[in-house]
């Protein structure tokens, strides 16, 4: 086979690349070892002939396009069934690159994630002992979901309208939909590609309601995949993006599961129909949280990607004529468009890393809540949904500027932009709306700035603002500390301000709820402040952590990004930094020139750092952003797989526009 020519730009900027980036490779791995896994795993799945399209996957009609990731899906589980893998897909860290190789397999997103996201996770946490027992055993014969949102409510769980109610008489539940919002809406693979779902639902039992609870129920034959009588199940039809998601819609008429399939690890139903309440009414909510957690790393691995494509193409792509006398530059030479792609790489870094701690952060809390301790579970959560939520939106909105960085050619689905965007902003959406989780995490931050103000202690994550009450602000300094501060000073600016406009509201009478209406601008503005003070905080730490274990070429590009995004986000906030700290107006025009400077310093490196993501082509699936940089040839041979150019005259032209011109001719 001939070589395939690399681009000559790429060539030269790999030359110029000053450090390892096999060292790199193997950092954001998490080791060599995990590097080497993932090689073989990828080098088994990539190369099963009958996972490679023919038609691109746009080109398929909504159902076909279905039917394919389906088939593709099922190939891929049967890899992992035969345990070629030596591992079912597991999320380490946050996150696997076991889970990952779906990217090279289905451009868009497989209707078995929410099996492997949440259904199996959900009765791993919250089946009893025996439940599970009894539910492995069935093993592979359950496809499931995780079927929460209803037409009526997604972000209110309490408003949740599919009943459950205990039929003491038959040991089973009642599982029913009173009206058109209370059936199920969303969830993925629900549609055509489960048998099985946890459902969750208000639970009644001798007259009383309990809240919300998980059932197993079944909702397809095993064998005929028909569904089961009293059950109403269908697509919701094209979205945004997760077209291959199978999401779909669920109603139940007065359907009946055995007692024994609510999930009763937390809280039980007796045979009499006798409700033992759980430890901690909110370990329901367990899976969500979980999600949060991983959410973190897994943008960070989509945004990867499109900074991959982006940082590559800009390599390749000439434009314009700054000097008449010298040839178009790369676009990469241009400062804005340094300014536009290296934040997204440096976002990338940022959320693996703090992804990577708040993974082990949760698996404490939860190894903990195993030995019945939940104190830390307030501050899991808080942490959980504020990061989840402005790491979603950072990442949509970095994924969106790579997208505007690569010009015209980025708009074209071949790029896989759009469709990168389609998964990363139904992250701002889905396990908890953006606005919502905020507000979550600001019910934390007011109860804490309470105990500040009462001089009591308070928990690691929030500890800053102790410092900060008393000191009123912050003496500035432009170093990464001296920044990381200035995020602390104006976190606690914000929490003390919206917990005063709460207290003033609720003190000129306001009812509290109204009150936090009122206030909650502030309170989500707090929120997303507080969620980049632990960014900038976690992230500077991790890297010189890791800086004394790598070498030192390495170290000095490691620093260099983590000071890239410490200096950003203290230019983009510089409002807030005023009215926080002592910074001038000559702190801010340093900020500003040491800014350009790191774009300066990690421009050679650009390319060196996009390829240290390691993402294969296969999984890039991308025109733009592929290795050897052959753009314009494969938008072309990309476009030659158009239907339309299959023949010269479409016949079209023969039925609408020859009668229209024989029209316009009389
Ligand atoms: C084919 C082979 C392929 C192989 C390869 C495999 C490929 C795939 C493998 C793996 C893929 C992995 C990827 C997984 C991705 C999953 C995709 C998911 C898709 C989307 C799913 C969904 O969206 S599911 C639905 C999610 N829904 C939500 O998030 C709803 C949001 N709403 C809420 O969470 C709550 O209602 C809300 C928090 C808003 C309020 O709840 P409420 O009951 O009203 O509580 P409240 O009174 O406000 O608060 C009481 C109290 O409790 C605290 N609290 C609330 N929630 C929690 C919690 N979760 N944990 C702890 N505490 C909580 C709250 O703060 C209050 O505290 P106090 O202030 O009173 O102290
Ligand atoms: C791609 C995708 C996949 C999904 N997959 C699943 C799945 O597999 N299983 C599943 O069960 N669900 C799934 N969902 C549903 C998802 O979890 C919900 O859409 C999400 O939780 C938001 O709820 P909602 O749609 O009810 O929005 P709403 O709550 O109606 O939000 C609408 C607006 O109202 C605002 N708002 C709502 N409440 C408040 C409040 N208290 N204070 C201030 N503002 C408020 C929000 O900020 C938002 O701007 C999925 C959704 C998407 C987009």
């Amino acid at each position: 086979m001939s070589e395939v020519k690399v681009n000559e730009d790429l060539v030269k900027e790999r030359q110029k690349c000053s450090f390892d980036v096999e060292e790199l490779i193997h950092l954001v791995d998490g080791g060599k070892h995990n590097t080497l896994e993932r090689k073989k795993i990828e080098q088994y799945v990539l190369s099963i002939k009958e996972l490679k399209d023919e038609v691109p996957e746009e080109y398929l009609s909504h159902k076909e396009r279905y039917e394919n990731s389906v088939r593709k899906g099922c190939i891929l589980f049967m890899v992992l069934m035969k345990g070629i893998l030596e591992r079912k897909p597991s999320r380490n860290d946050g996150i696997s690159y076991n889970y990952k190789i779906i990217n090279g397999v289905i451009k868009d997103i497989t209707p078995f994630m929410l099996h492997f996201g949440m259904f199996l996770p959900t009765l791993a946490s919250q089946a009893s002992p025996e439940q599970q027992q009894e539910w492995l055993k069935k093993g592979i014969q359950m496809i499931g979901t995780y079927a929460q949102t209803e037409l009526g409510h997604g972000t209110f769980l309490r408003g949740l309208e599919t009943t459950a109610t205990y039929d003491a008489d038959t040991e089973e539940f009642v599982i029913h939909s009173p009206k058109v919002t209370s059936y199920k809406w969303w969830p993925g693979g629900l549609a055509q590609t489960v048998n099985h779902c946890i459902v969750m639902a208000q639970l009644y039992t001798k007259g009383k309601n309990h809240g919300i609870h998980p059932f197993l129920v079944q909702i397809r034959d095993i064998e005929t995949h028909m569904p089961l009588p009293g059950i109403k199940v269908g697509d919701i039809g094209p979205k945004l993006g997760f077209q291959t998601a199978n999401n779909g819609f669920l109603g139940f008429d007065n359907y009946r599961i055995p007692r024994m399939n609510m999930l009763m690890k937390n809280s039980q139903v007796l045979k009499d129909g006798t409700y033992v309440k759980a430890k901690n009414d909110k370990l329901t909510y367990g899976t969500m949280v979980f999600v949060r957690v991983t959410i973190v790393a897994d943008v960070a691995y989509e945004l990867a990607r499109a900074a991959t494509i982006a940082v590559r193409y800009a390599a390749v792509r000439h434009q314009s004529k700054p000097k008449p006398n010298e040839p178009e530059p790369q676009i990469l030479d241009y400062v804005t468009q340094q300014h536009k792609l290296f934040i997204a790489v440096a976002t990338s870094h940022a959320f693996r890393t703090v992804g990577r701690w708040l993974w082990s952060t949760y698996t404490k809390v939860i190894a903990d809540m195993r030995h019945g301790n939940m104190d830390q579970l307030p501050e899991l959560h808080a942490l959980a949904c504020c990061l989840k939520a402005v790491c979603s939106k950072d990442a949509s909105t970095c994924v969106e500027q790579c997208r505007f960085a690569c010009g015209g050619h980025g708009y074209m689905q071949s790029s896989n932009l759009p469709i990168i965007y389609g998964i990363v902003t139904a992250t701002v959406t889905y396990e908890g709306e953006h606005t919502v989780m905020l507000l979550q995490t600001a019910r934390y931050l007011v109860k804490a700035y309470k105990q500040a103000s009462e001089g009591k202690s308070l928990t690691p994550t929030v500890a800053y603002m102790t410092k900060y009450l008393k000191s009123g602000s912050h003496y500035w300094q432009n170093t990464p500390e001296g920044i990381i501060g200035g995020f602390q000073a104006v976190a606690t600016g914000k929490i003390k301000e919206a917990c005063e406009s709460l207290f003033q509201h609720v003190k000129s009478g306001k009812d509290y709820e109204d009150a936090w209406n009122l206030s909650s601008v502030r309170l989500i503005n707090a929120s997303e402040a507080h969620a980049r003070a632990v960014l900038c905080e976690m992230f500077w730490k991790e890297i010189q952590r890791i800086s004394t274990t790598v070498s030192p070429s390495l170290a000095i590009v490691l620093t260099q990004l983590a000071e890239l995004y410490l200096n950003y986000w203290a230019l983009e906030k510089r409002g807030d930094m005023l009215m926080y700290s002592t910074i001038t107006k000559e702190d801010i025009s340093s900020l500003q020139r040491r800014y350009e400077e790191l774009l300066a310093l990690i421009r050679p490196n650009a390319v060196g750092i996009v390829d240290a993501f390691d993402i294969r082509d296969e999984i890039l699936c991308s025109t733009l952003g592929a290795y050897d940089g052959r753009v314009y040839e494969r938008l072309m041979e990309e476009a030659m797989k158009s239907p339309l150019n299959k023949e010269p005259v479409n016949q079209s032209f023969h039925k609408y526009i020859k009668p229209l011109l024989i029209q316009a001719k009389l």
